[in-house]
């Protein structure tokens, strides 16, 4: 019923829900608690967002909340593909800085888990991309940060000009000029 991939970043794990084809199209759970607890995975989502990118080389990222309202992540592309991202920023941890990527798009169905303590960002790959994602805590403006998107060594293979960012994110520090504000827990 449902896929589960570990990435190269303990926690970050990438997601394939089983889809059922017919005459009509496919019918596909996209999130079921139970199922993701059985796997391990307990997550208590509160927020679900959706935004679309009109552009192929969209950059959003790469953000995060800092705590007390960290985020989990379970992100999926509801239309187009795009190359979405996470970067560990726990301080202390034997991976800090390291990213891993994943194309999501409608056609392959696949979801990253991006856990608190990650960096997330996407770059979209089709016009009018849309992302669809599930956070376990609400939008807490006062605690949102990004760091550049091009600072972390991320492979984004855009071979187009320059990709269109918000002027938030143009802004943001580089992850050498950047406090992490979330340290590592060894489990
Ligand atoms: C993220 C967010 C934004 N907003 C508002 C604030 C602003 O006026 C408008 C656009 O916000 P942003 O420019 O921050 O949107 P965007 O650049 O799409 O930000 C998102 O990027 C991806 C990569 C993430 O991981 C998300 O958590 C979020 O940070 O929407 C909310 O009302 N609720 C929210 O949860």
């Amino acid at each position: 019923m449902l896929d589960i991939h570990k990435t190269a970043l303990p926690g970050v794990l990438v997601l394939t829900p089983r889809r059922f084809g017919d005459d009509r199209g496919f019918f596909s759970e996209t999130w079921n608690k139970e199922r993701m607890a059985e796997a391990g995975i307990t997550l208590d989502f509160v927020q679900d967002n959706h935004s679309i990118s009109a552009t192929v080389g969209t950059v959003r990222g790469l953000h995060f909340q800092s705590p007390p309202h960290a985020q989990d992540k379970l992100v999926r592309c509801g239309r187009g593909a795009l190359l979405d991202v996470a970067v560990d920023i726990r301080r202390g941890s034997p991976t800090y800085g390291h990213w891993v990527a994943e194309e999501l798009s409608f056609e392959n169905g696949k979801q990253l888990l991006v856990p608190a303590g990650f960096l997330h960002g996407f770059m979209t790959r089709m016009p009018d991309t849309e992302i669809v994602y599930k956070c376990t805590d609400y939008y807490a403006p006062e605690c949102d940060g990004a760091v550049r998107w091009d600072s972390c060594g991320i492979e984004w293979g855009f071979d187009g000009n320059a990709p269109v960012l918000s002027e938030k994110d143009m802004a943001a520090p580089t992850l050498a000029e950047f406090s992490s504000p979330f340290t590592y827990e060894a489990s």
